[in-house]
């Protein structure tokens, strides 16, 4: 038997990516619709109503829309927009976020798929909270590297012209203090005061590391990075796509600067814990086009089908 895979916004950068996930796979057969009706409304209602699993790779307004349109009981929605992340009767397509979220996956008609930013923020910080290390009502401050195509196509157009040299360098963003993946942050860590996040989107196509810069005096008294370190471990511990690396990574020293497109073109997080006596940095380091958004989307629906988690993923 194969599944019915429909992905709306086949075009974009995270359709695009899911669509080559599944162009190699054999339990999959893709829905296509037609270059001329992308946009129609009715055709795409079809296909919708057609898959078992849809994917929603369209801006935020477009996704509502689509899940409008969706009357089939059968049909799983996977929204890789920002529109449904906090939304009620949707789960957060993170698998490793706690002990439960795999069985609410397979149970779910609805998954919302993190921001790429979030995923890092929350991979990073959630474990903590959970352990008792970093209180939730701690005032954490967080910064993002990323390439820039998270920004989707628009963007990408934008840096792939050329000939503006006010690209060529970081571009802090998100200064109104309002980036859209707080609410996620915050209901996904448990943490009960925005986070203050700036990010920063440079002049390379993909990769992105969140940093957590964090006080030992903001965490429970006597803690040292050493059990921050061993707290991430210990809730990963068998995670096929979550790597905790050794306590001030020797290698990552060793060269003196951090490499934020290490894990370009795999669904791999990697987590990194840098201290001393009295401060630490904690950091999460993704493909935002991996885990960032399309891999981590067939990530869920691997769990939602209860088909092996990794299939079609590296
Ligand atoms: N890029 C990234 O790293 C990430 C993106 N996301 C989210 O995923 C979603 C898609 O982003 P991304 O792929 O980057 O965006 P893109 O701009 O690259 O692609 C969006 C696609 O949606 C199509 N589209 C727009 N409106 C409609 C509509 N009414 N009906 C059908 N198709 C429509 C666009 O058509 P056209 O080609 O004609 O413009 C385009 O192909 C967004 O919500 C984004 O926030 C999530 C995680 C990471
Ligand atoms: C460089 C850039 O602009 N990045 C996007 C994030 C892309 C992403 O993952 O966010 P959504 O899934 O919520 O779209 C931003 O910060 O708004």
């Amino acid at each position: 038997m194969k599944y019915a895979v429909y992905v709306d916004g086949q075009e974009g950068t995270t359709g695009l990516r899911i669509n080559e996930y599944l162009a190699r796979r054999t339990d999959v057969e893709l829905l296509r619709i037609e270059a001329d009706k992308r946009k129609d409304p009715a055709e795409r209602a079809r296909l919708l109503n057609a898959a078992d699993v849809a994917f929603l790779c369209l801006p935020d307004a477009a996704s509502r829309e689509a899940a409008a349109m969706v009357t089939n009981p059968r049909t799983c929605l996977i929204d890789a927009s920002t529109a449904h992340r906090t939304a009620p009767g949707w789960v957060f397509g993170l698998p490793e976020l706690s002990s439960g979220q795999r069985e609410a996956l397979r149970g779910a008609k609805r998954i919302a798929n993190p921001g790429c930013h979030a995923t890092a923020f929350i991979l990073a910080v959630r474990p903590l909270v959970d352990a008792g290390l970093l209180p939730a009502a701690a005032h954490v401050t967080a910064t993002s590297i990323t390439g820039y195509s998270g920004g989707g196509k628009s963007m990408i157009a934008e840096y792939e012209a050329g000939g503006n040299a006010k690209l060529t360098s970081p571009r802090p963003y998100a200064l109104g203090l309002a980036h859209k993946h707080i609410p996620e942050m915050m209901a996904h860590t448990g943490l009960t005061v925005a986070p203050v996040f700036m990010p920063i989107v440079g002049n390379f196509y993909k990769g992105l590391a969140v940093t957590v810069p964090l006080h030992l005096s903001d965490l429970r008294a006597g803690t040292t990075p050493q059990q921050v370190r061993d707290a991430l471990a210990a809730h990963y511990e068998g995670e096929r796509f979550v790597r905790v690396m050794p306590l001030r990574d020797p290698d990552t020293l060793a060269h003196g600067f951090f490499d934020v497109q290490a894990n370009n073109d795999t669904n791999d997080v990697d987590l990194f814990v840098f201290g001393n006596d009295q401060q630490i940095l904690v950091m999460a380091r993704l493909d935002n086009l991996g885990k960032g958004a399309s891999g981590a989307a067939v990530q869920s629906m691997n769990v939602h089908l209860g088909v092996d988690e990794t299939t079609g993923l590296v």
